[in-house]
């Protein structure tokens, strides 16, 4: 065992994307995310590495996920309605197939590693459609569902209830929970081998866990945007520690 295994920080993979970005004289393309993602794992204790997507995305996610101890799928876009075999919406946003490519092999490449997994976002999104489910492509379609998105940048401040029995139970409590919320896309089927772990009152699955293996929680809303509030990502990290020092 390496010696210094024991006072390693756990490291954490945190997806990314390439967006064109302006920086004084600068006009490039960029890996882009918002850094509330970054600073909730630092102060759980998890140390940030950044993954782009990769041109040949399963090899390249074979040979990251062996540097990581957990990994983040963050939120982002839409997932392309290809992958679960539906008609594209008309409000679905236009397809980022390097960032779907990347993400879906650097998950299979995670699970396949036994490394724990927090999805956010689209990121539990990704996860259902990576287990076999579907997607709601515009919960605005349906009475009530323009809540989840109010538009603007503003996140929707919102109860869901987490499921008593669940890991994210175990993580948060079971019963109502406040969250801050910003998609217009939803789980419809779920994926075959995921457990939903939090509802919102019209049933739509708010939270969802893998049902056997290797941690993996995945949440609708955006927990790295309450500070006060990073059990979350406390339990990543936790998850990731011992994984580390299984592995050392
Ligand atoms: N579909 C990507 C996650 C965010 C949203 O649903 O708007």
């Amino acid at each position: 065992m390496d010696s210094n295994a024991s006072d390693r920080m756990p490291v954490i993979g945190i997806t990314t994307y390439r967006e064109r970005a302006k920086q004084g004289v600068w006009d490039v393309r960029a890996a882009f995310l918002p850094e509330q993602y970054m600073d909730r794992v630092s102060e759980a204790g998890g140390a940030v590495v950044l993954l782009p997507p990769q041109p040949d995305p399963a090899s390249a996610a074979a040979r990251v996920v062996r540097g990581l101890d957990g990994l983040v799928l963050t939120g982002g876009l839409d997932v392309q309605p290809e992958l679960y075999g539906a008609p594209r919406h008309a409000l679905t946003d236009p397809a980022r197939a390097d960032r779907d490519d990347w993400e879906l092999a650097l998950l299979a490449a995670a699970r396949e590693a036994g490394i724990p997994v927090l999805g956010i976002c689209r990121g539990l999104q990704l996860i259902n459609v990576a287990f076999g489910g579907t997607l709601v492509q515009h919960l605005p379609d349906q009475p009530g569902g323009e809540r989840y998105r109010i538009g603007g940048g503003v996140f929707a401040q919102l109860t869901t209830q987490v499921l008593a029995g669940t890991r994210l139970a175990a993580i948060l409590g079971p019963g109502a929970f406040g969250v801050h919320a910003y998609h217009h896309q939803g789980l419809d089927r779920l994926g075959e081998g995921l457990v939903a772990s939090a509802r919102m009152d019209d049933g739509l699955v708010y939270a969802a866990e893998a049902a056997e293996g290797s941690w993996l929680v995945a949440v609708q809303w955006h927990p790295e945007e309450n500070a006060a509030d990073i059990r979350l990502f406390e339990a990543l990290i936790a998850q990731a520690d011992a994984f580390a020092k299984e592995h050392a």
